[in-house]
């Protein structure tokens, strides 16, 4: 964990250093996915048997073996606990509902020349969603993917997990039947990306992936692109925590700790006026530790990526957190509004003491699959809107074309386009 002072003279080299690596992990894996890519693209199925069998620890007997059947995904939905089911529905609920109120108007205009304008709102037809699985099981993830999709009105949605040692998760595929997923395929990685973009023998094509996953999942949607849509990209996870003295260490810590167990390549960040409370969540930060079941991945990401800046004032630590652009922020402040008007560029942010990040990874209803490596300076995070696409409209009759026509026939010819000028003119007699 690095411990960094705004005030002392070393501080900009040191938060530079923070900046980039959230960065590096993509950027040091794309010879490797853009060989697998290629891989898939060639040998397609018998590609995806091998990588499963390299990465994932088991060996499909055939392609067929690589798609989840509808006997697995009913007996894996029977044998999930009463307790646990109704959680499940509780954050399906939530997340439907947020996604649901997102969901745009068509938009229809008659303007003072004559011209009816429109634009139409309309679903993807397939899009393939990414569910991480290689170090922990995410049923929480595909409910935030596919709900999303499924509230837009995406007829299709493939889904790829990875199943490592040939393990199906049940909780897995009852959120993917309860989230309406059409297609469920166990294979992970650029791989999977890969297969969903280009398609194989088993694995229809799809229009866009979403979803988030590690550094080889993260890269390979970089380089689909442009062969099929993608989301942002959301790579390993991040959070910052600008804490003020009003708050238990001990909560700060874990809030730290619960990005810090998903990868080594996590980054959590306190950045907090008072020093005192810098030292104490340190301290707990190693106390929390020894209470996790994933402590080796979290004491490596809080080592190698963890930090504790002190600032000078709050406004400092939204200077900071801006040039950080994370994937998710908290604000442990008294007044966590007048905070968050100060913040430009946040994946999510999360306001008071007692709203921790986690809440939103599973049960408040917006989405958890976010912008991370500070992408969130430019992109947001899943919603409706990845799963939507415009069209617009233009209706007019002759006497709107007598209105506007000429201005197109002029810039028409300007740009020596003359058959342009040409198809509005003769309609005009000219
Ligand atoms: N942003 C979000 O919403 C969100 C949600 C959940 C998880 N996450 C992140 O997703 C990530 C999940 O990572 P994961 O590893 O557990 O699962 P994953 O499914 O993303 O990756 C597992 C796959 O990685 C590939 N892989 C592993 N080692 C490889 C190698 N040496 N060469 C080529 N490919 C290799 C394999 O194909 C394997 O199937 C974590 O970083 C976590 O923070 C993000
Ligand atoms: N914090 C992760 C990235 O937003 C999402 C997640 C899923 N399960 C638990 N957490
Ligand atoms: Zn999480």
């Amino acid at each position: 964990m690095k411990r960094l002072n705004t005030a002392t003279p070393d501080f900009e080299p040191a938060f530079a250093a923070l900046l980039d690596e959230a960065r590096e992990t993509t950027n040091r894996v794309d010879g490797v996915v853009a060989e697998i890519i290629a891989t898939i693209r060639a040998h397609g199925d018998a590609a995806l048997i091998d990588y499963t069998t390299r990465f994932d620890r088991w060996a499909p007997t055939a392609p067929a073996a690589l798609r989840v059947t509808s006997a697995e995904i009913e007996a894996a939905d029977a044998s999930i606990r009463p307790e646990l089911r109704a959680a499940l529905n509780l954050a399906a609920e939530r997340i439907e509902a947020f996604h649901r109120a997102q969901l745009p108007r068509d938009l229809e205009m008659q303007d003072s020349a004559g011209l009816t304008l429109g634009m139409r709102w309309g679903a993807i037809d397939a899009v393939g969603i990414y569910v991480p699985g290689g170090k922990a099981a995410y049923p929480s993830s595909v409910l935030m993917n596919a709900l999303p999709a499924r509230a837009a009105g995406v007829p299709r949605i493939a889904m790829c997990v990875p199943t490592p040692d040939g393990a199906l998760n049940p909780l897995v595929l009852a959120a993917a039947k309860r989230a309406g997923v059409t297609e469920i395929f166990r294979i992970g990685g650029a791989q999977a990306v890969a297969a969903m973009a280009w398609g194989t023998a088993s694995i229809g094509a799809v229009d866009r992936i979403v979803g988030p996953g590690n550094a080889y999942v993260a890269e390979a949607k970089r380089q689909v692109f442009g062969r099929v849509g993608i989301d942002s990209i959301a790579g390993p996870s991040e959070v910052v925590v600008i804490a003020d003295a009003d708050n238990d260490p001990r909560h700060i810590a874990v809030d730290l700790l619960a990005q810090a167990e998903h990868d080594e390549s996590a980054q959590s960040i306190l950045i907090t006026p008072d020093a005192t409370l810098a030292d104490a969540v340190a301290v707990a930060v190693e106390a929390e530790l020894r209470h996790l079941p994933r402590a080796a991945i979290a004491s490596e990401s809080w080592a190698r990526h963890g930090a504790v800046i002190v600032v000078r004032d709050l406004a400092e630590a939204a200077t900071l957190t801006n040039r950080l652009a994370p994937e998710h922020l908290q604000l442990m402040v008294a007044e966590p509004r007048t905070l968050l008007a100060q913040i430009r560029h946040a994946g999510a942010a999360f306001l008071g003491r007692f709203c921790p990040e986690a809440v939103g990874d599973y049960v408040a209803g917006p989405n958890h699959v976010l912008p991370t490596g500070r992408t969130a300076r430019f992109a947001s995070g899943l919603s409706v809107f990845d799963f939507l696409k415009r069209t617009t409209w233009v209706e007019a009759d002759e006497a709107a074309l007598v209105a506007v026509g000429p201005a197109a026939v002029a810039l028409a010819e300007a740009e020596g386009l003359t058959a342009h000028a040409r198809s509005v003119a003769l309609r005009l007699g000219g």
